[in-house]
């Protein structure tokens, strides 16, 4: 008979990551692809995630909290600024920055602001990730993964692991994840099993309201839509089996013109606006709504500090 040496238990390990990387490089996508479900509110255009969105990877060995920070970029005004000192302290409190090099498209000056930034988080362990290998041919990304070093070294920083995935196509995500769990810290889970987000809702219903908002007219509103969920309350005196959830939203912009534009003619834009914005809350939160939305003028509120905060900036 043999005897099986004893198996060592594998020590749990749990932490925070987050990945980072220049408007439209995959980050959100990615987010969705490592957590099994869509928690990031996606678009096609940049700069549209702007609070923080946890996703959590469950496994029997280990639990990987990822938080998406907003991209970071050149500040102009007050928000800017805020929305950088966020970014940079998330950064020096996750145990592993995932980078994210789009293999598609040459590395760029975006992308050298970013890696210089992060060149400065020093004890955190980088792992550059060339994304969206759908896109490109084998050479392109074996030109983008030498890149990807050449940054690192231009920069200063040392990457951990460089490694090539497509989110879309499910390619060496499940690498990605053990890459990272390799780099935390062993503990205890986190979060209870099953949570996926711990977003508070109210974020994640105004991003909803926000993006719809915001859909066919980012040109000309791009960064100056804020929404603000004012209350979210369940209706009084409704049967237990036919739940109602009255959400009341205001949705700030800068200028009267602006103002027209979210309305549309006859209000119409934004009766479309809040058909689309409430299905997508029903089925977020899983209960009928009743959605109230008013636009409001704010003027100057990206460079208004008390504005800012009452926008919950
Ligand atoms: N083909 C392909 N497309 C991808 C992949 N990952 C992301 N995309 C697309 O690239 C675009 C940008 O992806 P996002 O995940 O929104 O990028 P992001 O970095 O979160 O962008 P911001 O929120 O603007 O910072 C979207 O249109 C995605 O559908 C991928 O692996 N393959």
């Amino acid at each position: 008979m043999t005897t099986r040496p004893a198996e060592q238990p594998q020590a749990h390990r749990s932490g925070f990551a987050c990945l980072v990387g220049r408007p439209n490089a995959g980050k959100s996508t990615l987010t969705n692809a490592l957590v099994g479900a869509k928690v990031a509110i996606m678009s096609e255009k940049p700069q549209t995630t702007r609070h923080t969105i946890r996703g959590i990877v469950h496994r029997p060995d280990a639990q990987l909290v990822l938080v998406d920070t907003p991209g970071l970029h050149k500040p102009r005004t007050l928000l800017g600024e805020r929305l950088n000192d966020l970014v940079r302290t998330t950064w020096a409190e996750v145990d592993v920055i995932g980078m994210c090099l789009p293999a598609d498209e040459k590395i760029g000056p975006g992308d050298r602001f970013i890696a210089r930034e992060l060149a400065r988080i020093q004890r955190t362990p980088k792992i550059a990730i060339v994304t969206k290998t759908d896109l490109a041919t084998k050479k392109q990304i074996a030109e983008q993964l030498i890149a990807a070093e050449q940054l690192g070294r231009e920069v200063g920083l040392e990457w951990a692991e460089i490694v090539p995935v497509s989110a879309v196509k499910h390619y060496q995500v499940d690498l990605l994840a053990d890459l990272m769990i390799k780099y935390l810290p062993e503990g205890p889970p986190l979060y209870p099993e099953g949570e996926l987000t711990d977003e508070p809702e109210q974020v994640m219903v105004a991003e909803l309201i926000r993006e719809a908002a915001l859909e066919g007219v980012r040109d000309e509103l791009p960064h100056s839509l804020a929404v603000v969920v004012e209350e979210m309350l369940p209706r009084e005196g409704r049967p237990a089996d036919r739940p109602l959830l009255d959400i009341h939203a205001n949705l700030f912009v800068e200028r009267p013109s602006q103002k027209a534009i979210v309305i549309g003619a006859g209000g119409q834009r934004l009766k479309e606006v809040g058909t689309k914005a409430r299905r997508q809350i029903e089925a977020l939160l899983g209960t009928p709504v009743y959605l109230d939305l008013h636009v409001k003028v704010a003027k100057d509120w990206q460079r208004d500090p008390k504005q800012l905060r009452r926008l919950g900036f």
